[in-house]
């Protein structure tokens, strides 16, 4: 057991989905995995294990923000020894090319959050980045399966209500989408030299307000779950 987690030595299976919802870890679990079985129930951050085209894989909620997110992917490296972790999650369309529920993979993960300044001072600023097998491959069986994806950068922000934020600037640079967590996924993937990738579905529009109603983004967005289980359990 670790602090937040309370499943015993090999409950948790060396791949994991990470949804920010727990539900959604539970819809996943019960939709996707067969034979699943609850591993953690504290905190409500909802936890199952179970098999995936004969694999082991695990998904498990994270909570929302890179406080939270940190806690129990620090856990799982930590004390539980997991090397793959997939973040399956939703995101704000910052650009008028990507439309609500395009399925977007991030390849780096730029943030205002003050983790990068907290580990490596005022002087650098780190690139986030994801495991480039990972991303290959999700690349890869998302174009297997017919499904368009794009590939770039996101934001993750430490403020979902955030109305100092220069989206346009972003935007200019690059940036497609806005999320919570990634930046810090990415991080500690690397400090524990694991394979760490974030996967999302866009939930709603910056610029045109269109949005998904919270139970579609709990159970709808199959596509992202497919791509990230066949990532997960290939090699
Ligand atoms: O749907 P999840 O995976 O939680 O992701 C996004 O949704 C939450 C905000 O509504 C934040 O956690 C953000 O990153
Ligand atoms: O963090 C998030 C997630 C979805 N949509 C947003 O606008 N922000």
């Amino acid at each position: 057991m670790s602090l937040h987690i309370e499943a015993r030595d090999g409950e948790i299976a060396d791949r994991i989905l990470l949804p920010g919802d727990p539900l959604r870890a539970k819809y996943i679990a019960e939709t996707f995995l067969e034979g699943a079985r609850c591993f953690n129930r504290v905190r409500n951050i909802l936890g199952y294990t179970g098999t995936y085209k004969g694999q082991r894989v695990s998904v498990m909620g994270t909570g929302m923000g890179i406080p939270s997110i940190s806690i129990y992917v620090h856990e799982l490296l930590e004390s539980y020894g997991v090397t793959k972790l997939i973040r399956v999650g939703t995101c704000g369309a910052m650009r008028e090319d990507i439309q609500l529920r395009d399925v977007l993979i991030a390849q780096g993960a730029t943030t205002d959050s003050s983790i990068i300044r907290n580990i490596f001072g005022p002087a650098i600023n780190y690139a986030p980045l994801a495991d480039f097998d990972l991303l290959r491959t999700a690349y890869k069986k998302a174009r297997e399966h017919n499904l368009s994806v794009r590939v770039g950068n996101i934001v993750s922000v430490d403020r979902f209500y955030d109305e100092e934020i220069d989206n346009k600037k972003l935007t200019d640079y690059g940036i497609m989408a806005v999320e919570m967590e990634t930046a810090a996924l990415y991080i500690l993937a690397a400090k524990y030299k694991a394979h760490a990738l974030g996967i999302f579905t866009v939930s709603d529009h910056l610029l045109t307000g269109a949005a998904c109603t919270a139970e579609e983004r709990q159970t709808s967005f199959n596509d992202m779950i497919r791509i990230a289980l066949d990532t997960a359990v290939s090699e």
